[in-house]
């Protein structure tokens, strides 16, 4: 998250932290959120190459033991049938995992609610990237959870020639376009979106502009959540 603030320790406890191991560690790769207590949702990007995966939930800095964490393995990656790692601007970039075991819920460790089916958020309605990634175009990843307000940019302003243009599809969300934004490391996090004063999760952070995160004029792109509520509900039951 380039701008924006550390977050209050699990102030958005549907946040998760998908990690792959090497060489005997586990590294933070990727954001995601904790959709039941067997389910995260994240990027198809985050889980198209085969490795060990790691669920961490309850996390605030991924570098030190807090006590709060609950480490999860992953039993399933389910990725969207459409999706194609060629091609991010197809959209698809969806993905489910399923838990070997059930969170246990707390006050650090909750669901994230999703949206209704084909909810589309009107321009500037009031969303927060979160996430680990990093805190600059090629800088290193933030220790502790970060959040940026994001205000959602619609389609037709999101699909003008020296916005996103074709790029961008309907079945995404644009959000920022300032000096904040999502970065590497951002990727399959929630976009938390306010709607009748409730959080909900309308994007599943994707892609940012190649020259830079926070890119003028070259909002976060989010996987537009509402789009793919069936192929959700068909996976996860
Ligand atoms: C060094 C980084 C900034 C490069 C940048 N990376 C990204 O945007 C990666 C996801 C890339 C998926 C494809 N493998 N996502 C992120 O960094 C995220 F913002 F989500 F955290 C990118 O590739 N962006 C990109 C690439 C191609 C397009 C075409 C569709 C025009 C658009 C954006």
């Amino acid at each position: 998250v380039v701008g924006g603030a550390v977050a209050k320790p699990n102030s958005w406890p549907w946040q998760i932290s998908l990690q792959y191991l090497s060489g005997g560690s586990y590294y933070h790769t990727c954001g995601g959120t904790l959709i039941r207590t067997r389910w995260v949702m994240t990027a198809a990007h985050c889980v198209d190459t085969s490795r060990t995966w790691r669920v961490v939930l309850g996390d605030h800095d991924i570098y030190n033991h807090e006590g709060r964490e609950q480490y999860m393995s992953v039993s399933a990656v389910y990725i969207h049938p459409n999706w194609n790692s060629n091609s991010v601007a197809s959209g698809y970039d969806i993905a489910l995992l399923r838990l070997s075991s059930d969170a246990s819920l707390n006050s650090y460790v909750q669901l994230g609610s999703l949206p209704p089916s084909g909810q589309v958020l009107p321009n500037n309605n009031p969303c927060y990237i979160t996430g680990w990634g990093r805190t600059q175009t090629g800088g290193s990843l933030s220790a502790q959870l970060k959040q940026a307000s994001l205000p959602v940019v619609d389609h037709s302003t999101c699909s003008r020639s020296d916005w996103w243009g074709s790029t961008v599809k309907n079945t995404m969300v644009c959000a920022g376009g300032g000096s904040e934004s999502g970065c590497q490391g951002d990727s399959g996090g929630p976009l938390n979106c306010q709607v009748s004063g409730k959080y909900v999760v309308h994007g599943v952070t994707s892609f940012v502009s190649s020259s830079g995160c926070n890119a003028y004029k070259k909002p976060t792109v989010f996987t537009r959540v509402s789009a793919y509520i069936s192929w959700i509900n068909g996976i996860i039951g």
